[in-house]
């Protein structure tokens, strides 16, 4: 299924580096203009980092709490496996508690748990070896989870077309290749894709600085534009689809993701545009009903009074900073993950393709 692309040309961005000792994280705060890496030698250094965007997209920050989760292992002085599960819980705790609206996070970290226990019931390696090859499992898998979706969604979408996307759902923010990204990349290499549009996702503007800059790395052309102009592009017929990551999908379909999210959805079903979501299958929560259960994180609102640190807004203003919304099932007409596509998602379209 992947092997129509040259996928070594989008490896030169790679956001998560684990060097043996401490984990290397691409600061996403400084780009498009600064590429500098932060060393993560502890598990709470990681959850700042996760805390503060400096690496950021659901995938990402599961993989970078499960090598967390292998610098705290480094840090409890105990050799037996039994007693290292209560040793590192706490860290792992705190790794939980950096973001609480993508399921990634946590999905990671009971991944973790369950090869401690398998370290515990004795089966094979050293416990801290197994944590380390769990991590690596992680973020392997979700490579290989991007670039199946990438053809999955491309599929999709037919010759001429033209997609919107939202925030960044690249390299960045995954393992590599990207999820919605993903398929964009996939959709240009096969030519399905003609026009691609980025917003510039307000207030922290992954769009604007991180998409276009994956782009223009990739020499895609891409036209930037304001997250307010996006219905009046749509209106003019150059969308044929808006494809867009997720951070947490309900057991119905409901689809959390970046703020602005849902009103692209309203805006395409008014304007006959599809609308498809690319996520793994980490980002699935079949423990959770429906996006009202959906924890929004909701971040400082200060970032809204200031662009690349220069105020804007004039002092004694409030502000309301949720980063997620919720993007209900029914404007949703694909769901893709790696192991296939549900289309118009609901609690049995859904449960069929997530049994257990
Ligand atoms: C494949 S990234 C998924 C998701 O994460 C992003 O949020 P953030 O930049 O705040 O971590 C955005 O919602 C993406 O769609």
């Amino acid at each position: 299924m992947t092997d129509a692309i040259d996928y070594a040309r989008y490896d030169r961005i790679r956001p998560i580096r684990w060097t043996g000792e401490a984990l290397e994280l691409l600061d996403q705060r400084k780009l498009p203009f600064v590429v500098e890496y932060l060393s993560c030698a502890s598990s709470d250094a990681v959850a700042d980092a996760i805390h503060a965007l400096a690496v950021r997209g659901a995938p990402a920050i599961g993989i970078s709490a499960a090598w967390g989760a292998v610098l705290a292992a480094r840090a409890i002085e105990v050799t037996d496996a039994a007693d290292a599960a209560a040793r590192l819980e706490p860290a792992l705790q705190r790794l939980n508690a950096a973001r609480p609206t993508a399921v990634n996070l946590a999905w990671a970290l009971a991944r973790m748990r369950a090869a401690l226990l398998r370290a515990q019931a004795g089966e094979g390696m050293d416990w801290r070896a197994a944590l380390e090859a769990e991590a690596l499992a992680i973020e392997t898998e979700d490579l290989a989870a991007n670039r199946n979706m990438g053809m999955l969604g491309a599929s999709l979408i037919a010759p001429g077309s033209g997609v919107l996307t939202h925030c960044n759902t690249g390299s960045l923010a995954t393992a590599g290749f990207g999820t919605a990204l993903g398929v964009i990349r996939a959709g240009v290499a096969q030519g399905h894709i003609e026009r691609v549009y980025a917003g510039e996702t307000r207030p922290w503007q992954q769009g604007a600085r991180l998409t276009a800059w994956e782009l223009m790395q990739d020499g895609i052309p891409a036209t930037l534009i304001a997250d307010s102009a996006a219905a009046h592009l749509m209106k003019t017929g150059v969308v044929q689809w808006v494809v867009v990551g997720a951070d947490r999908i309900c057991a119905n379909g409901d689809t959390a993701n970046k703020i602005g999210t849902y009103q692209l959805a309203i805006s395409a079903r008014h304007h006959g545009a599809k609308f498809m979501v690319v996520a793994p299958s980490s980002t699935v929560d079949m423990e959770t009903a429906s996006g009202e259960l959906i924890e929004i994180e909701e971040r400082d609102p200060a970032e809204l009074f200031a662009i690349a640190g220069t105020r804007t807004v004039a002092e004694g203003v409030a502000a309301w900073n949720p980063v997620f919304d919720v993007t209900p099932h029914g404007l949703i007409d694909a769901i893709v993950t790696e192991k296939g596509i549900v289309e118009h998602p609901d609690a049995a379209s859904m449960r069929a393709m997530f049994p257990d």
